[in-house]
Parts: structure tokens; sequence; C-alpha cells
């Protein structure tokens, strides 16, 4: 970093000057009064805008107001970009958004590509003081690089090399050429983004929503964005991430939360059949269902009106419903468009006999008792529950439904062994809620978001894909993963497959490739993985330079443990998960302050309901987290301790399974990986090749 003293000097007062405008834009915001607005309703719309706005210009002095700047060419013009904007007293940018048009350099220049720039400056900052900074000319000739065409940067090596504690933080002043495009692709633009563990999937994808809600401001708000992540620890980890970049308005939800409005889930199943469940076959399936009710019509439609009674034959109500039909509109509103085709035809023979009635007589028509029966008796109405109910209880009834679509075994598979007596007492699984969800929106179209965040995508299974897919029917999507990543026995295996699911077709696949979590050395142990789980996948290349440490041991866990203790930066101590509550256990007795991560998803007592143990820290906050296997994707810690790799593969119901979540579980270290097992390391992992100096 440069020792250039008056210019250092020069850039603190700019940025104490910008604090004071942050200020002064606070106060003025605080001055305004939303009782002033017309109305009560506008009155509070303008409040709570008025309160998130005042958030928003909060001034925390341990993040710094910019963090980067660029110099213009053309207007000679140079701009700081920092996490939100900041004007003075004459309205003229102090600081830029980073998501501005003009900030895009500062994430993409190269010295090939200067996009108009002349310099780029970085900043080093030391809780929220400014420690110094480093010039890149782009347009230079002559200067060192790295071999991207991008200098090299300390600020950012340190960025990158930083010790991991806590959840996990926003990238915004570091974010990579690659990762940038990605960000800032156009809205309308559903996405797939495939990259090996730690090449920032998550980071771009929360970085993605912060850049379209300022984009799109005013759609965003008002349609919404969804950020949906694996399981709630998952979400807990990444959830100070978007409120840090002043993001406070997506929703984030488990897929379990988002179909869990139409049902508790009660009960988990065989692999095997939640994999049934999961099937794309088995929209068509619930199709036939919910249009098996549309009957045939036997009778006239009989409706007396003053001394006459008007009829509609049998064979015209079924020319009816084959028009409804054939308009391929939701079932609900199939039901009111056939009241309305057969009073339309009982208003036509009215008009026939020189009575002029408008649309309001139709409209009265179409719910007079007699055409509302006979509607509901050809179309009836379909209750989600009690159709699945039904359909997972009478073997006869699926035997009509999925014929032509699933063999008789997997009907067989899917029937109740012990049905429960009715619907309200059904143990619903997370698979049937999908299913459910599935009909509900065959019945009627269900609301659209403007854009969803969806991470861990590949192990979703067709039907929950399609529940996201028509979430986002009018919208786009960011869809995260690593098919190498697959855990669940419904995983994607293509995401050609996954964008159809989705309806989404035409969406396009995009590749990260540089590792920022991932030290060579761990990096390389786990790759051998690859060929067995993933053949046409290549692992990330490793941009930290600390080649990290490797340990494979089978010295007692105790001792690993005692090994790791006094480390800077969080532990996370990986292990199969029946093996938690043993080594919870063992962990209390030795004193040690950790957190169980995926335990808060059971709600804790509160303060004044039993005994809480103060030294019990929450997880991503405590120095230790002892991390069921099952929970470990998407994390990252420091230090990785993995107990007993052999028995994380065997939990799985299959062995290539059991090796991806071996693999997802390898790549949660940042710093140092110990692999501690009893002697017998699965072969996949090429123990025999093992450095010497790797075995403990
Ligand atoms: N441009 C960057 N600058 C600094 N750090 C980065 C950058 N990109 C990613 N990182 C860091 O790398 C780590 C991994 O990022 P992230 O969790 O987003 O990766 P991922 O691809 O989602 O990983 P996984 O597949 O394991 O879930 C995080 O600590 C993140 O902050």
């Amino acid at each position: 970093m440069p020792a250039d003293a008056p210019e250092l000097a020069k850039e603190r007062d700019f940025l104490a000057e910008a604090r004071t405008q942050l200020g002064r834009m606070r106060d003025r915001v605080a001055a305004l009064d939303g009782r002033y607005a017309g109305d009560p309703i506008s009155a509070d719309a303008l409040e709570a805008a008025l309160a998130r706005r005042m958030e928003q210009l909060t001034d925390d002095p341990e993040i710094p107001l910019f963090f980067g700047r660029i110099n213009i060419e053309e207007s000679a013009e140079i701009f700081h970009i920092g996490r939100r904007h900041v004007s003075d007293g004459d309205g003229e940018p102090m600081v830029v958004d980073w998501r501005a048009p003009v900030s895009t350099p500062f994430y993409r220049a190269t010295p090939k590509e200067p996009m108009g720039i002349t310099a780029r400056r970085r900043y080093g900052f030391a809780r929220g003081h400014l420690t110094g900074f480093e010039d890149e000319h782009l347009t230079r000739a002559g200067l060192p690089t790295d071999g991207t065409g991008t200098a090299h940067s300390d600020i950012l090596e340190a960025e990158i090399e930083r010790p991991r504690t806590g959840p996990m933080r926003d990238i915004v002043a570091t974010i990579q050429p690659e990762q940038d495009v990605i960000v800032r692709m156009p809205l309308e633009r559903t996405l797939v983004v495939q990259g090996a563990p730690g090449t920032g999937k998550t980071a771009v994808g929360l970085h993605r929503a912060a850049y379209l809600l300022y984009a799109h401001r005013d759609q965003l708000t008002r349609r919404g964005v969804l950020v949906v992540g694996p399981n709630k620890s998952f979400l807990r980890y990444i959830r100070d991430v978007l409120p840090a970049l002043g993001e406070i308005h997506a929703r984030q939800a488990t897929i379990e939360e988002i179909v869990g409005t139409h049902a508790p889930v009660r009960a988990a199943e065989a692999a095997d059949v939640a994999t049934l469940k999961g099937d794309g076959r088995m929209a068509e399936v619930l199709r036939n269902a919910v249009w098996s009710h549309v009957g045939t019509p036997q009778d006239t439609l009989v409706l007396p009106r003053g001394s006459f009674r008007w009829r509609v034959p049998a064979y015209e109500a079924r020319e009816a419903i084959e028009q409804v039909r054939a308009r391929d509109v939701r079932y609900a509103l199939g039901a009111a468009q056939l009241r309305h085709a057969l009073a339309h035809r009982v208003l036509v023979q009215i008009e026939e006999t020189g009575d002029a009635l408008d649309d309001k007589a139709w409209d009265v028509l179409a719910r007079t008792k007699p055409v509302r029966d006979y509607a509901a008796a050809v179309w009836p109405a379909v209750e989600p529950r009690r159709l699945l109910f039904r359909l997972l209880s009478d073997p006869g009834f699926l035997a009509e439904c999925a014929e032509g679509i699933l063999s008789e075994a997997e009907q067989l598979l899917l029937t109740w062994e012990r049905p429960p007596r009715t619907p309200g007492s059904a143990r619903w699984t997370t698979a049937d809620l999908v299913l459910l969800d599935e009909i509900v929106d065959l019945l009627d179209r269900m609301e659209s978001v403007a854009h969803i965040v969806v991470d861990e995508a590949q192990d979703l299974s067709a039907m929950m894909l399609r529940a996201l897919g028509r979430r986002a029917a009018t919208g786009s999507l960011t869809v995260l993963g690593d098919l190498a990543q697959a855990t669940t026995p419904w995983a994607s295996r293509d995401w050609s497959d996954v964008l159809g699911h989705l309806a989404k077709p035409d969406g396009h696949v995009e590749q990260l490739t540089a590792g920022f979590r991932v030290p060579g050395d761990v990096i390389e142990l786990a790759a051998r993985l690859l060929p067995s789980i993933a053949p046409g996948l290549e692992p990330p290349t490793a941009v930290r330079r600390a080649r990290g440490r490797l340990t494979i041991t089978d010295v007692p866990l105790d001792d690993v443990l005692a090994g790791v203790a006094g480390l800077e930066g969080s532990v996370g101590l990986i292990v199969p998960d029946d093996a938690v509550a043993h080594l919870r256990t063992t962990l209390a007795a030795t004193g040690v302050a950790f957190a169980v991560v995926g335990e808060q998803d059971d709600e804790r007592p509160g303060p004044d309901e039993g005994d809480v143990d103060p030294d019990d820290a929450s997880e991503f906050d405590a120095h230790l987290d002892l991390v069921p296997a099952s929970l470990a994707k998407g994390l990252e810690f420091d230090h990785v301790v993995l107990h007993d790799p052999a028995a994380i593969v065997a939990a799985e119901p299959n062995h290539a399974t059991g090796l991806r979540r071996l693999y997802v579980c390898l790549t949660r270290a940042v710093t140092s990986l110990v692999v501690r097992h009893d002697g017998d390391l699965p072969p996949e992992l090429g123990a025999e090749r093992l450095d010497e100096t790797l075995v403990g």
C-alpha cells in the first residue's frame, strides 16, 4: 500500500465529509412528517417509507461508507463507490451506490478493457477507519498482473484470506468480474449458476437480489423477491447479507416453509416414496385427478323465472363444458365460466322472446340456485387435501388417474399402507405438501413474485421446482447450485431439466470456476471424489494463496479437538447425524462453549421458560459449532474437523449420494481441515495415494 500521507489525509477528510453529509440526509428525512399526508392510509404508508429511509441512512461507524474509487477518462470525474448513495448539500453525488451503472467499471475494468476509466482505487479499512489505499492504473502499460489482466491487489487478497467468524458477510467491495456479470444480468433473464464449492454462488445470488432491488425498485418491492435456501440454519447463516446491503424487502424461506401454508408437515417417509412423489410425472397424475371431477351432464337444466321454466338440454350443457375446457383455464375459474355459459344459454332464450337483458342480468342468472347446483354437480368444487387423501388411499382412483403414467408397482408404492381415517388426520410429509401445492395451483393460479433466488437448487425434486417456477411464472429466477453436491435421492442430474421443471426452458447456465473458500490441498483431496460423483465437473481453481492445512488422522477425537481449540476463527466439527447427540453430551462435559447447528429450529425455551445455559452460544456466533453432516451444505468454517467420513457416507440411502455428502463436508474449510477416521476411509478418497505428511 503506498505511503502517500497527504493523499491518505485527503481521503480521510473526504470520508469525514461524506459522513457529515449522510447525517444531513438523515436529519432531512427525520424532519419530514408523514402525518401531513392526505389521508390516514397514505400517512401510514409515508411514515413507514420514512422509517425505512431512516434505517437505510443510518451510519454504522464500523462499516466503511465507500470501498473504492474510479477516475472517468472522458469527464475526468472521480467517483467514490460505496454501499449506498451519499450526496452533498447541492445534491451532487459524493458516494455512488455500487449498483449504479457508473460503478460497473470498478468491478470489471481490466488493462485490456479499461471501460472508460483510467484508474481504480481500493481502500483498506479497519473497524471503519481508513487505513490505506492502493491504486491500479488501467491505461498505463507494463503493469504487474496476475495473469488475468488485473493487477494484484493486497486489499483484495486480505479480504479473501480473512479468517471467518460469525454469519456470512457481503462481498460488495471485492466482487470479481465473472461474478459481477451474473450480478448485473437483466431482470428478465432466468439464470442457472453452476459452480464448485466456495465459488461464491450464494454470495453472487444475494448480491444479484440486492442489485435487482435497486435497479427495479418499484416493481420488485411491489411484487416481491424471494430467497429460497435448503434449511433454516442456512437461512440464519445468510440472513445478514441483504440487510447489510440496505435491502430488507426480500423474503427468505425454505421450500418446506413455502408449501407449509397448506398443512403442517407431520411425518417423514421412505426415500423411494418421496422420490416418486417428487417425480415430474406426478404433475400429470394430479392434473388427471383434478379434472376427473368434471362429469357428463345427463339431465336438463331447468330454471324457473316468473311464470316460465327455461331449459338447457344436457347435450347443450355438454357442449358448454367442452368449450370451457378448450380454454385451458384453471379448474376453479372453469367452474365459474361454466355457470356463465349455462346462464348465457338461458339468456339467449329469454332474449328471443323479445326481453332485452344486460350483463348484470347475466350475472344474476349465473348465480341462481338451479344454475349453481347444476354446475356444481357436473363441475364440483375440489378440496386439495381431500383429493390427495383419496389419491393416496384409493388404489382404484389412483389407477384411473395414473394410467399410462405410473407403473403398477409405482402406484402401489404411492398408496398408503394404512390410510388415515380422514384427510384431517393425515400425517402429511414434505413431498405431500408439494403435491398439495400443485393441486392448489391446478385449481387457482398462484400469485407470482418478481424474482426468486434459489440456492442449492440441485437438491430440489421436479415437483419442488415446479412449485418455485409457478411462483415466478411472470417473473424470473436465479438458480444456484452444484450438481456434484446433490445429496437428495430426487436431485437433478442436469440443469436443462431443472429449467424445464421451472417452466423457464430459455434460461441459461453460467459457470463460476474460481474458488474463494477452499484451499488448494483440500480441493485436491475432495476432487478425488469427482470422477465417482459428477464425472463431467471440474474442481474449482483455488484463488486463495494459502495452501491450507490438511491432516488425515486416526487419533482420538478429543486430541483433535484439543488441537483446534486455541485457533483463530470459527471451528466446525462435522459429524454423522446420528453421532450428534452423543458428541453433544461429550462436548458439554468438557465445559467448552459450543452451539449445535440446526438446534434453533426446535424452538429454544425463552428466558422465563426453563434453564438456558448462559454458556450456550448461538450457532455461527460460537467459536465451535457441532454440525450434523446433513446441515453442512452452504456453510463454511475457518477450521473443520470432519469426524468419521465412512459413517457419513454410509448414512445416505446409496453410496453415490454418500460420496456427494462427503464431498460437501470436505469442502467447508477455509484454512484447515482435519479428517478424523477409524481406519476405514472411503476408498474413493485414494487413501493409498495420500501424502505421508498428511497422515497424522
Ligand atoms: N469476490 C469475492 N471476494 C471475497 N470473498 C468472496 C468472493 N466471492 C466469494 N467469496 C467468499 O467465498 C466464500 C464462499 O462463497 P459462497 O458461500 O457464496 O460459495 P458457494 O459457491 O455458494 O459455496 P457452496 O457450493 O459450498 O455453497 C464466502 O466466504 C464468500 O464470502
